[in-house]
């Protein structure tokens, strides 16, 4: 297990068939994340965040070029090792919270806990304390239809870090919030983060988001760029 979340992206390329059309998605490229930073992803609808994301998860693969993190080359695995690699490393918050509906709170957050082969009482409570940490200490044996959609992405956070993984991948995780809960979730993420020195990479169309950020990047024409001002950017 690598004991660094450094992260390097190098020439990274990723384009998709369409009919007989070849859509360029990522072209080659670049990225190097510190441990412990939290970087704000912008974009316009369409360029590739998502695409982006699952590169740096492992859940697809690039066409060309690396996806380095704490000294792996993940796009040099096959599929099952970046899925071992994924469960062991990676915490993934999702825009539609993504809970598994017929397990309790608890339950979720026990998940990925148990995928990494964790068994006895400490995991129980490793997943209680987790969801105390999200103000959810309470609602452990709620099944997710019960909850509001805030506390279903309280119980997704808590399940993304319960198995301590060194990286942390959000994608629009407030994009099914209201202004007020989308706060709320953004401090959570923000605290829990930030205190226990995790990387995250967010990836987000609100430009609100950029003030919790060490640094703003934006995705455009498959490329990365450093925005200094993020106020300046119009993204849609
Ligand atoms: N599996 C796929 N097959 C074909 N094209 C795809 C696939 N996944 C993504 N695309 C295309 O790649 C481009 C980038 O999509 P992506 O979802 O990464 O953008 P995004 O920036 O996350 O967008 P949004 O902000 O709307 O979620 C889009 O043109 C999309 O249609």
């Amino acid at each position: 297990m690598p004991n660094t979340s450094h992260i390097q992206l190098q020439n990274l390329t990723k384009s998709y068939q369409e009919g007989d059309k070849n859509r360029s998605v990522l072209d080659r490229l670049n990225l190097s994340v510190k441990e412990g930073e939290m970087i704000v992803l912008l974009g316009r609808s369409g360029s590739g965040k998502s695409t982006l994301l699952n590169m740096v998860s492992g859940i697809d693969k690039p066409d060309e070029g690396k996806v380095i993190i704490g000294g792996t080359n993940l796009a040099g695995l096959g599929e099952k090792n970046r899925t071992l690699f994924r469960r062991n490393n990676i915490g993934f918050v999702f825009q539609s919270f993504n809970l598994i509906s017929t397990l309790t709170a608890h339950e979720n957050v026990l998940l990925p806990l148990k995928l990494k082969g964790a068994t006895d009482d400490e995991t129980l409570n490793k997943a209680q304390k987790f969801l105390d940490n999200v103000g959810l200490g309470d609602r452990g044996n709620s099944y997710p239809d019960r909850l509001s959609g805030g506390e279903q992405q309280r119980v997704a956070i808590a399940r993304a870090l319960a198995h301590e993984p060194i990286l942390i991948l959000a994608d629009e995780p407030t994009g099914n919030l209201d202004y007020e809960t989308g706060q709320q979730i953004l401090d959570i993420l923000n605290n829990l983060v930030r205190k226990n020195g995790r990387t995250i990479i967010l990836a987000t169309h609100d430009r609100d988001i950029c003030k919790i950020a060490d640094r703003v990047l934006e995705l455009r024409g498959g490329k990365l760029r450093e925005v200094e001002d993020a106020a300046e950017m119009l993204v849609s």
